[in-house]
């Protein structure tokens, strides 16, 4: 297996369109698709995510419809798109391997398959679709903070025995602090860095996505995530804008045109944001208490139902230890802490 040629210090992945469908609850149209992606592709972005939040089949009661096809708007981006490559998100389980074909046929080039961060071993299928269909792979493992390094460097090791080309640190709840954010680069890079890249994807949940990505560059990371206004789950992600002005700063090449990031941030991006993600007491409590970033909009609509606090919620739900894909425990959570509360 080969690596993919990367043509400067770091590639960043822009996920505007995959992680931050979670902030705008997955109503992302083909217009805003289309003109996100020409603006990033304009500004030399050369991978672009775009599918559910959830990743390919996200859309379901579950996890929340998406307003508009995903396919439909892989294929619209696609079109857009001039040199930058399109890719998508796909979680074993809530996404198939017919879902991947169909994906590629509408123009994905790179697929990230995630699994928690203890679970590479359900990626394996999934690796080796992807490269029968000549496309990409990257590995997320997800809620990197759960497992100790050398643990989550043997679960890389897995992904890239069976096809994956770059695994990454996959922050999903942003709990990271810098020494752990570093500890686990470097157990990846030492397992893994003579035959695949390393990735690294935060969150702003405790404001470390953007010191993390430096560390990561540091250390010999070449795939950094970022999103622009840094939309995405909880607080969002390490904004693209902000890594490509920081790395620029410090002599590390990234590729990107600075001035027109910002300008894709604030004229395209801005004004059809829900809202700005930013770090509050519900997305802190996410990155303190290692919380999944994609539960806060659950929560909050749980928070609603049942007349409970969504801080609480999402405290409780770090406590129980819930990872990706145990969305529907959120109910019973709050159902929980709404019977203790009338219970005095
Ligand atoms: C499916 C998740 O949203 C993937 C991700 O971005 C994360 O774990 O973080
Ligand atoms: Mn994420």
């Amino acid at each position: 297996m080969t690596r993919p040629e990367i043509r400067n210090d770091v590639r960043i992945t822009d996920t505007t369109l995959r992680d931050g469908s979670h902030a705008q609850a997955h109503q992302f149209t083909e217009e805003q698709v289309r003109d996100t992606v020409r603006a990033l592709d304009r500004a030399g972005v050369e991978v672009i995510e775009v599918t559910h939040g959830d990743g390919l089949g996200g859309s379901t009661f579950n996890y929340g419809f998406s307003h508009t096809d995903e396919l439909r708007l892989i294929a619209a981006a696609r079109e857009e798109a001039r040199t930058a490559r399109i890719a998508v998100l796909l979680v074993p389980g809530i996404g198939t391997a017919d879902d991947l074909r169909r994906a590629h046929d509408a123009g994905a080039e790179v697929v990230r398959v995630a699994t928690h961060c203890t679970e590479a071993d359900v990626s394996p299928q999934h690796f080796g679709v992807a490269r029968e269909l000549g496309m990409e792979t990257v590995g997320f493992l997800m809620m990197a903070h759960r497992t100790p390094p050398e643990d989550l460097a043997k679960q890389a090791r897995i992904m890239v025995d069976a096809g994956c080309q770059c695994p990454y640190v996959t922050d999903s709840a942003g709990a990271l602090l810098m020494h752990e954010a570093r500890a686990r680069f470097e157990a990846l890079v030492a397992e893994v860095g003579d035959e695949a890249w390393v990735g690294y994807h935060g969150h702003q949940n405790l404001s470390f996505g953007v010191a993390n990505s430096v560390i990561a560059a540091e250390v010999g990371v070449k795939e950094i995530d970022g999103s622009l206004c840094a939309l995405g789950a909880g607080s969002g992600n390490s904004p693209t804008e902000v890594l490509a002005a920081v790395f620029d700063r410090l002599g590390i090449s990234t590729g990107l045109d600075v001035m027109a990031l910002l300008d894709a941030a604030e004229d395209v991006v801005r004004p059809y944001l829900h809202r700005w993600p930013k770090m509050d007491r519900n997305a802190i409590v996410q990155g303190w208490a290692g919380v999944y970033s994609s539960f806060l909009l659950h929560a909050e609509h749980a928070a609603e139902r049942y007349k409970v606090p969504t801080h609480e919620i999402l405290r409780r739900c770090g406590e129980l230890g819930l990872v990706g894909g145990q969305e529907d425990m959120i109910i019973d959570v709050a159902l929980e802490l709404a019977r203790g509360r009338e219970q005095g």
